[in-house]
């Protein structure tokens, strides 16, 4: 892939369009996540604007990526190698016009030089075609092939919400610090919920400089709402950028937050000083990390694939294979049984991962509760969550797509909590 992002003679926009090339060939080639690749992908830009515009052709190739290539197959007597080039570009180009409503002449004329000595003619041609057929997009997405084996094989029909779901980038939900808060003027689903429309300048919002809310889908919301208020110690483990943290902060806990990462502590450390809500940091790997006493909360929102957040983050429906769900699982059941031995006689524990997989939820309460008799199923209670998200019979959490699915939908997440027993 080109590196050099701008040279003489480009049509204007041409330099977004690189980046937004070498974005997809991170997360389709190399398997990165979309957001960890866009400081390098987009350095060379100027300005916000052409980072914003690399950013959203990428992901709404992604969304659209099963749509485009059906397209781009429908018009070449050979069939594009996935990984060529010529289809790079030609997604790219029918994203933008199918997608988000760029005028064909603008698409095509900022793509053309990206395959400058190669498949230039090729391109143009394919394009062409499919422009003077008058194609369009199907209203509803198709989700990848793997993926929607998978999922129709764990949730049946949920599947076909989830393809409803990609089509678009979801509203955006804040959790609000106060729950008596009244400065936006908003639909609330939940206690201490508001939802404003997708695309919404989050930093301009009311309340923001204050630190009144934090970004949080409802979905993510439910584990600490399962903690609820406390003054005793709880342990947040595998928190950070803290949206969980800020809740029990908020719900009178004296929180740890404990996270490996130093790039995301730094998040914490920035939402702790907007919100002004106390708690401790600790960067550690919770595998080695071990707290001075036991808490009475421990809440392990767990690294996974994060397949139920693909709708703001449609990467990782390209990155998510059956090796990774297996490899973060076994991630989760290390840190779930460490986390455990930190939960005092009486306290709860809470286990989350925003994952569509039965492996990283289902499975893992299961296994966790055989290995672990001392700890008892609490079920959640419909007063504790959200209307529209029942617990399930056996008392968990799992949020599906086709949840709350009118007023906007929400995040794939699996939620269980357990009580330890006295002695
Ligand atoms: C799902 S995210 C957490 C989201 C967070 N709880 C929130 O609500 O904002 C998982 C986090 O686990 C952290 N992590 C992964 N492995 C870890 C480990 N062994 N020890 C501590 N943190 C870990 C990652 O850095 C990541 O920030």
């Amino acid at each position: 892939m080109a590196r050099d992002m701008t040279r003489a003679g480009e049509p204007l926009g041409t330099a977004a369009r690189r980046a937004a090339l070498r974005l997809l060939d991170a997360v389709l080639r190399r398997g990165e996540p979309l957001e960890s690749a866009l400081g390098l992908a987009t350095r060379a830009l100027h300005g916000g604007p052409d980072r914003g515009l690399a950013h959203a052709i990428a992901a709404e190739t992604l969304r659209r990526l099963p749509d485009l290539d059906a397209l781009i197959d429908s018009a070449t007597r050979n069939r594009l190698p996935d990984d060529a080039k010529a289809r790079f570009v030609l997604r790219i180009a029918l994203a933008q016009v199918l997608g988000l409503g760029t005028p064909p002449h603008a698409a095509i004329s900022t793509v053309l030089p990206l395959v400058d000595g190669g498949p230039r003619k090729l391109v143009h041609g394919v394009f062409g075609t499919l422009m003077r057929g008058g194609v369009t997009l199907p209203e509803v997405p198709t989700l990848p092939s793997a993926v929607a084996g998978r999922w129709r094989a764990a949730w049946g029909e949920d599947v076909a919400a989830a393809a409803r779901a990609i089509a678009a980038p979801p509203p955006i939900d804040l959790s609000l610090a106060d729950p008596a808060w009244d400065g936006i003027d908003a639909p609330s689903l939940a206690p201490a919920h508001r939802r404003v429309p997708a695309g919404s300048a989050v930093g301009e919002l009311p309340g923001y400089d204050e630190g009144a809310w934090w970004v949080q889908d409802i979905a993510a919301s439910i584990p600490a709402r399962l903690i609820g208020r406390g003054d005793g110690v709880a342990l947040d483990l595998c928190a950070a950028p803290g949206g969980k943290t800020l809740q029990l902060a908020a719900a009178g806990w004296r929180v740890t937050a404990v996270d490996a990462s130093e790039s995301r502590a730094a998040r914490l450390e920035e939402n702790r000083a907007r919100t002004r809500l106390p708690f401790d940091i600790a960067i550690a790997d919770v595998l080695g990390w071990q707290p001075p006493a036991p808490a009475a909360a421990v809440l392990v929102d767990a690294p996974c694939s994060a397949t139920g957040i693909f709708r703001r983050h449609p990467d990782v429906l390209y990155r998510a294979h059956d090796a990774m769900v297996a490899e973060m699982a076994d991630v989760q059941a290390r840190i779930l049984d460490r986390a455990a031995q930190w939960v005092a006689p009486g306290g709860v524990l809470v286990y989350a991962t925003c994952s569509l997989e039965r492996a990283e939820g289902e499975d893992q309460a299961t296994r966790f509760a055989a290995a672990h008799p001392g700890f008892t199923p609490l079920p959640a209670t419909a007063d504790e969550l959200p209307a529209g998200i029942p617990a399930t019979p056996e008392g968990w959490v799992r949020t599906l797509p086709g949840m709350l699915e009118d007023a906007g939908g929400c995040d794939g997440f699996f939620i269980a909590r357990w009580r330890r027993a006295l002695t």
